[in-house]
């Protein structure tokens, strides 16, 4: 066994050398490096080509590459990073993946694959006995080297003022400044050692395996795993993870050695098991939200009008189904790009309508094709029953890749999704389950009602008849309920929950439904080839496909035609030799870049094109109702409130955030039918109040009530659902919606709650009252003229209204009410105050007011609740209030004018 730990040890030492490296980029420039196993495999060619192509000896060309070559490398990336600096997580993974293709592009087309390339090996081969077992000097520089580099490190960032500097510059880049240390130095730096680290550990790798552009890029990804074992952060703890990967690889060779089963792949995929493991099942860290994760416009998004996207979809249609006529030498190319416009359709709908991110469709596409090719052949299933079965196994797989993303959305769900793709390659793919390890599998063309589609032609007509269906499913469904609900999730997941509907469910659909569609693409694709092979569904497509859908313009499915053209039709008309396939994964890959580094806007339509497509269009009369202002009587109230319910009761709440008492032992009531004020100086625990009772912070004591019912074990979604409505301190807008889109949410996320399938289907009665509703609030709120305005464009006193009206179309009970009025001038405050009235009369709900603007309060409030240091010091009408002395000890030190309006953080 000691033989097997001294070369885990080893080849561990490697990759806990690259983890270090990755690392520490991520935590000084909170980018995490994609490409860092392609940088190791640039090295190792780097080194390959100076020193057995060119005769340099070995220290001279380690030297030059991982000293020289390396530091370039890493401020081209530093610079790349810079130029990041506040753009969404989505373009820094874009960005990341971008690098990864272009290396792997550009090594592919410099040294084609194929060819065989092995580097000699370069230290010193004598070896010695340590406890009996012999380990070579290759080993112990290679354990030492690092152990040294990191050891180095640590040192480093505990001592040096940059090494400081570096593990301060994510957390307070502000405090850098003040210390006269230039964060952007800092951060080069930083990208300069990963670099080197990186570099270092290709060139150790390099004697160690053919030389293979793939393999090292995907063997450097071990790394991701040690990183997740050390959290992201410590460096000690990662290059620990590195170690323990390595050990337990090297002895999971030593007992599968012969195993042929799954447990044979168990080595390989180790790594991607301990990080998709580790992102499963450990505890949450800081979830970063999907809104974080997408790219935001600040311009209003821009979509022909409908007369002219029906005219391109026809003109598309008819170019597709003339395509025999032109392209008769390139059918098996437009039969394979329909497939892929269904694949982008598929991912498509995961990251771009919903948020969400996956690195792994090539993967839904391998199950579909595997599945179909053993029912279809093995057990003679029909045709279409054989497509639905495969859609149908993919969907549970899809369903286990929403786990990720309802605990870690964003970066920790792409990584996870790599993790899933590359361990379902090394571990399934060989097995007789999927493509075995023989030829290939069968997937045969359709034949239905005894109509044949085996030709070229024929099939790649059934082709396009499916993707048309497909593409109008997927249309259907971005206009469906579903569609607005994965819009909102995408937009604002605190938003949506606070208004009803469960996010996980909106979440665990979408990931089923694309990883289906996928394995139709996945159907389609393979019977088009009829013969297919696991080397054809690599990780690394995936990667491409997300690259490409990220870059592609246009809604649906304009994009995916556009992708799914790029990706295949495009290279197959330039020339059918690989070259051309490398040279345009050089070419997605410095796209990815060029359009992550770009200002937000610059993906959406040109501005001179707008116009031109507006003066086209012919006008169809809109059958949009313009907004109703309610006459008749309100719509129903919740069963609670219109029996008279007792309202919210907050009781003897508790809230810490480690040492700090946020708030302490609170107990209010708030009635439906009154207007209460919760009010205190800044940080006295009235935002943190709300987050309890809206059970989106974890109180550590007390119980939240509504009629008389505890609510404290449910989440936001159902304690909305409950009766219990709110807005934010920082307004949770579906900012890509409209204004009617934002405010109709606010009933129809109710209605959608944990039911699949009310997230798919709204009754008619349900949409009836949605509408009614809306079209309600939006009166109540003054918002008729500004309903199809997009939510983003608007100024801030109307968004703030937006929000109030997504409440006030909600079927609540009691409404908390955060700030409601900040930002707002005096005249819309009057104006706020006299809305806030109305809702409260007509609706008859209650409303817990949190506000700075004593003026507002005093105005409408029927009782307050004063807050200080989390505890509660007073309550009572407006009049006792005003008159306490505690109160005005803690808001001005005695003064009366206390109950002026209240700038934001006054404290004296
Ligand atoms: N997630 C959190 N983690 C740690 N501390 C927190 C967190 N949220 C709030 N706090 C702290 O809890 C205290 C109460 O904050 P809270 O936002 O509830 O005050 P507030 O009365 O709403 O203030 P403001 O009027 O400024 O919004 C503050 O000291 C704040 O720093």
């Amino acid at each position: 066994m000691l033989p097997f730990i001294v070369a885990g040890l080893t080849i561990g030492s490697v990759f806990a050398l690259a983890a270090v490296g990755l690392v520490l980029t991520y935590k000084t420039s909170g980018i995490f490096n994609f490409a860092h196993g392609a940088l190791a495999s640039a090295a190792a060619f780097g080194f390959y080509w100076l020193r057995d192509l060119h005769g340099v000896s070995w220290p001279l060309a380690a030297a030059l590459v991982v000293l020289v070559g390396a530091p370039l490398v890493g401020l081209l990336l530093a610079r790349i990073a810079d130029l990041l600096a506040g753009a969404s997580l989505a373009m820094k993974v874009v960005a990341m993946v971008g690098v990864l293709l272009a290396v792997q592009g550009g090594l592919q087309l410099l040294f084609p694959p194929g060819e065989s390339r092995q580097v000699a090996s370069f230290l010193p081969s004598d070896s010695f006995e340590l406890f009996g077992t012999p380990v070579t000097v290759a080993q112990l520089i290679t354990f030492a080297v690092g152990v040294l580099a990191t050891a180095g490190l640590t040192v480093f960032l505990r001592r040096s003022r940059t090494g400081l500097a570096m593990r301060a510059v994510v957390d307070d880049t502000e405090l850098l400044d003040s210390m006269g240390v230039a964060p952007q130095r800092v951060r080069r730096t930083a990208w300069i050692i990963g670099s080197m680290m990186a570099g270092a550990s290709g060139v150790l790798l390099a004697p160690l395996l053919p030389l293979d552009a793939t393999s090292i890029t995907f063997l450097v990804v071990t790394a991701f795993g040690a990183a997740a074992i050390g959290g992201f952060s410590s460096l000690p703890l990662t290059y620990a993870g590195g170690l323990a990967i390595g050990v337990g690889q090297s002895l999971l060779q030593k007992y599968f050695v012969d195993a042929t089963g799954i447990a044979g792949g168990l080595a390989s995929s180790l790594p991607f098991l301990v990080l998709f493991g580790l992102l499963v099942f450990a505890p949450r860290v800081r979830r970063p939200s999907a809104a974080e994760f997408l790219r935001r416009a600040t311009r209003p998004a821009w979509t022909a009008p409908s007369s002219v996207r029906l005219a391109g979809a026809l003109v598309l249609l008819g170019v597709l189904v003339a395509v025999p006529s032109f392209g008769a030498d390139q059918m098996l190319a437009w039969t394979r790009f329909l497939a892929y416009v269904v694949l982008f359709l598929a991912l498509g709908l995961l990251v771009r309508t919903s948020g969400q991110v996956s690195l792994a469709h090539v993967s839904f596409m391998a199950i579909g094709v595997a599945a179909f090719s053993h029912l279809a052949v093995d057990q003679g299933w029909s045709w279409p029953a054989a497509l639905l079965a495969a859609a149908a196994i993919a969907a549970p797989i899809g369903a286990l890749l929403a786990v990720p993303a309802i605990r870690f959305p964003g970066l920790y769900l792409a990584l996870a999704t790599l993790g899933f793709g590359i361990a379902l390659q090394q571990m399934f793919y060989a097995q007789d389950f999927m493509f075995g390890a023989g030829a290939g599998l069968t997937v045969p063309r359709p034949e239905l009602a005894g109509v044949s589609f085996e030709g070229d032609t024929g099939f790649y007509y059934f082709t396009l008849a499916v993707t048309a269906i497909v593409a109008l499913l997927v249309v259907g469904i971005t206009r469906s309920r579903l569609g607005r609900l994965l819009r909102a999730m995408s937009d604002s997941p605190t938003g949506l929950a606070a208004s009803g509907a469960s996010v996980n469910v909106s979440r665990v659909l979408v990931f089923c439904l694309s990883a289906s569609i996928g394995a139709v693409a996945g159907v389609l694709d393979g019977a088009a080839q009829t013969l297919v092979g696991g080397d054809q569904y690599q990780p690394i497509l995936s990667l491409q496909l997300f690259a490409v859908l990220m870059i592609a313009v246009g809604g649906v499915p304009w994009y995916a035609v556009m992708a799914a053209f790029g990706m295949v039709v495009a290279p197959a008309y330039i020339s059918t030799d690989p070259s051309v396939t490398y040279a345009f994964m050089l070419l997605f890959g410095c796209s990815a870049i060029a359009f992550a580094v770009m200002p937000p806007d610059a993906g959406t339509a040109p501005m001179w094109l707008r116009p031109l497509v507006d003066r086209l269009a012919v006008r169809w009369p809109s059958r949009r109702r313009p907004p109703a202002i309610p006459t008749a009587a309100p719509a129903p109230l919740p069963a609670a409130a219109a029996a008279g319910g007792t309202g919210l009761r907050v009781e003897d709440l508790t809230v810490r955030f480690g040492g700090l008492v946020a708030v302490d032992g609170v107990t209010l009531d708030a009635r439906p039918g009154t207007i209460t004020g919760l009010i205190g100086p800044n940080g006295a625990g009235k935002s943190t109040v709300f987050g309890a009772c809206s059970g989106l912070v974890n109180r550590s004591g007390g119980q939240v009530l509504l009629d008389d019912r505890l609510l404290s074990r449910f989440g936001p979604a159902v304690r909305a659902r409950r009766g219990l409505g709110r807005t934010f301190q920082q307004m949770e807008l579906f900012d890509s919606g409209t204004v009617r889109d934002n405010v109709a949410l606010g009933c129809e996320a109710g209605f959608a709650g944990f039911n699949p399938l009310a997230h798919l289907i709204a009754s008619r009665r349900q949409r009836r009252l949605v509408r009614q509703r809306t079209d309600e609030a939006l009166a109540m709120c003054g918002l008729g003229e500004l309903a199809d305005r997009q939510v983003a464009s608007l100024a801030t006193g109307q968004r703030r209204m937006v929000e109030l009206a997504r409440c006030a179309a909600g079927r609540y009970e009691i409404l908390l009410l955060d700030e409601p009025s900040s930002g707002l001038d005096k005249v819309e405050t009057e104006r706020f105050g006299r809305i806030l009235t109305e809702i409260v009369e007509q609706r008859g709900v209650g409303i817990l007011l949190v506000e700075h603007d004593m003026s507002l309060i005093t105005s409408i409030c029927d009782e307050v609740h004063v807050l200080d240091f989390g505890t509660k010091i007073a309550a009572g009408s407006v009049g006792e209030v005003v008159a306490s002395a505690a109160v005005q000890a803690a808001y001005l030190g005695h003064s009366s004018d206390a109950f002026g309006p209240q700038p934001e953080g006054t404290r004296s």
